[in-house]
């Protein structure tokens, strides 16, 4: 018995009942914070379901008064039915602005919080996702559980409510007719059980044909350039009809499940209805009730249902929340950067001031990505103030990877990576990040004035300091020429700009930032051989104290580096003179 009942608990555990309760317990995190609006809408939803008897209750005064069984309560039955009427339609109006109001506050909230926790997790497991499902996550899944948040305890108290008190009018009137229009209720919730694990596994597949598909659009968007250079316009046009076509086929697939299912449950609801009719005439057949009663009776019972069926309606609503919910929440637990101490940098960069500078030190390094790809092993290096050490080796061989580990985006495997300025040393970790001034490769320019982008690292930055920097990574001219000079707006990842152009003003940016280390990632590839090196000598002067590494497969950046280390079969060697020129002859 203990065994069966252990056996119980861990399929429980690994069972979709198991992850419908974690995430259903997620979206009641949220209702928590919310529970005045929600206190509000169980009122208002009460209110609403007083208002549907109450009217019930009047309209039966009304036809027994036209039908000469009480004509003097007709005047003030119809003034309560106009009054109740109005009241209605005015409590209505209300409720949909505070709805309105309080759903925008809700998935703000929790978009906020998941776009933070994207910024702060792990750059490796994030990078496993798409941006286009990112995206589709961000906002429609976040819609979805945002609804559910404030809708579903009202929806399920003033389901019942509605319920029990329609129950209950009808139980007063004729307890036959209640057990009749109750009838219906052992089929529909045994149903809506079995229905449950179909719905989640449509609504999953949906939804991540979803994110397939924002994915895909989002991919050709930016890819015009391409897809036109190359004339595959017709080639993603039938891309993007099959991918529509499989979206459809997915849709009406569960189209076609919701409505057997949708139905099924009309027969049994169509069945109920006409027992309490038939019910209903032979006892006004019979004289027992009157006219009057009979309609409060057809009225109540199609309120009965509709409170059933909205309760019964939560199922699949539920379920398509708590699949949202539990895509939203994949993301938000992807491991968070490690926290350091972030006073500890500031002030070992502070003190690198005066001690002139940082030494960058890397010793045994192995490193190895998620997938098992191992790319450095015992890998050593380092680089003192006023240097500038190139990063060379074929393609594919770890340079980006190397910076990526200097960045603290991914951790090394083994060994240890450490800043060391005077007689101070600071580990390698996220908070690091700030003593490194990063150029990427590709291209990193935001929408907006390059104005606006210059002084991303550096608000304070003044318009002369910008000058200066410009004229150091010899972008002044081009930029004097614009016609809105630094107000100049740049489209989506610089559009309107050189690729050239794009990284003198990358350099720039990196340059303005007081980081005491420069990492240049390729950063001069698409510059002409002149610029390069006017370029780079400008950096070396300009940067008197700062370190500097660079990756490059150019000769021209080897020929002003100091030191050149070679990457390649995942170890790290320093280049000798011969070792240089060998390199400069393969590039
Ligand atoms: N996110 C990642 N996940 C798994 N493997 C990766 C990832 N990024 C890079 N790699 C692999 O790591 C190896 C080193 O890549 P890296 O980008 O560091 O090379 P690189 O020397 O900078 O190349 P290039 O000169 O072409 O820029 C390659 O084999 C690459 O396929």
């Amino acid at each position: 018995m203990r065994n069966y009942i252990r056996h119980l608990k861990k399929r429980l555990k690994e069972g979709m009942l198991f992850e419908i309760m974690g995430e259903v317990k997620w979206i009641y995190g949220y209702s928590v914070k919310y529970k005045g609006a929600i206190l509000l809408y169980i009122c208002l939803g009460i209110f609403s379901t007083v208002m549907g008897l109450g009217t019930g209750v009047v309209s039966k005064y009304i036809i027994d008064a036209v039908t000469g069984y009480d004509s003097s309560a007709l005047l003030p039955a119809a003034v309560g039915y106009v009054a109740m009427m109005l009241l209605n339609v005015g409590v209505n109006a209300w409720s949909s602005r505070v709805t309105a109001k309080n759903r925008i506050m809700v998935s703000q909230e929790i978009r906020a919080e998941v776009f933070s926790k994207v910024l702060s997790a792990d750059w490796e497991s994030l990078s496993e996702y798409h941006s286009g499902d990112l995206l589709n996550r961000l906002n429609s899944d976040v819609n979805t559980v945002a609804a559910s948040v404030l809708g579903w305890i009202p929806t399920f108290v003033t389901g019942i409510v509605q319920f029990l008190a329609t129950l209950g009018l009808i139980l007063y009137y004729d307890p036959v007719m209640a057990l009749l229009a109750l009838a219906s209720a052992p089929v529909t919730l045994a149903m809506s059980r079995i229905l449950m694990r179909k719905m989640r596994i449509y609504n999953k597949k949906m939804l991540q044909v979803n994110s397939e598909m924002m994915a895909f659009n989002e991919e050709a968007f930016q890819n015009l350039q391409y897809i036109k250079a190359f004339g595959l316009m017709k080639k993603y046009d039938g891309l993007f009809q099959d991918k529509q076509e499989y979206y459809r086929d997915v849709q009406l697939d569960y189209n076609k499940f919701t409505i057997m299912t949708s139905s099924m449950m009309s027969i049994v609801g169509m069945g109920v209805t006409a027992a309490c009719f038939g019910w209903g005439v032979y006892r006004l057949w019979t004289g027992v009730i009157t006219y009057g009663t009979m309609t409060l009776f057809l009225q109540q019972a199609g309120n009965l249902s509709s409170a059933f069926s909205s309760l019964v309606n939560m199922v699949p609503t539920a379920v398509g929340a708590a699949t949202s919910a539990g895509r939203i929440m994949a993301v938000i637990d992807i491991p968070a950067e490690e926290k350091a101490d972030i006073e500890a940098v500031d002030s070992f960069k502070e003190y690198a001031r005066s001690a002139g500078g940082v030494t960058i030190q890397a010793r045994n390094i192995d490193f190895w990505y998620h997938n098992g790809n191992k790319v450095l092993e015992r890998a050593s290096f380092y680089v003192k103030p006023r240097e500038a050490v190139a990063l060379v080796g074929p393609s594919g061989e770890g340079k980006t990877t190397m910076l990526r580990i200097l960045l603290g985006l991914v951790e090394a495997k083994g060994g240890s990576v450490w800043a060391q300025t005077g007689d101070r040393t600071l580990a390698i970790t996220p908070a690091a990040r700030k003593l490194f001034a990063y150029v990427p490769q590709g291209n990193t320019m935001m929408s907006g004035t390059i104005r606006e982008n210059l002084s991303l690292l550096n608000s304070d930055a003044t318009d002369q300091e910008i000058w200066t920097v410009l004229e150091d990574v010899c972008a002044d001219e081009f930029v004097k020429k614009l016609p809105e000079g630094l107000d100049t707006y740049l489209q989506e990842r610089g559009g309107g700009l050189s690729e050239g152009q794009l990284q003198r003003l990358s350099i720039a940016r990196a340059m303005l930032c007081d980081a005491p280390v420069m990492l240049l990632d390729e950063a001069t590839s698409a510059l002409d051989v002149a610029t390069e090196r006017r370029l780079l000598r400008n950096i070396m002067e300009s940067a008197r104290n700062k370190t500097c590494i660079v990756t490059t497969h150019r000769p021209s950046v080897l020929t002003m580096c100091t030191r050149v280390y070679r990457i390649s079969e995942q170890e790290i060697t320093q280049l000798d003179e011969e070792g240089i020129r060998q390199i400069m002859l393969e590039f």
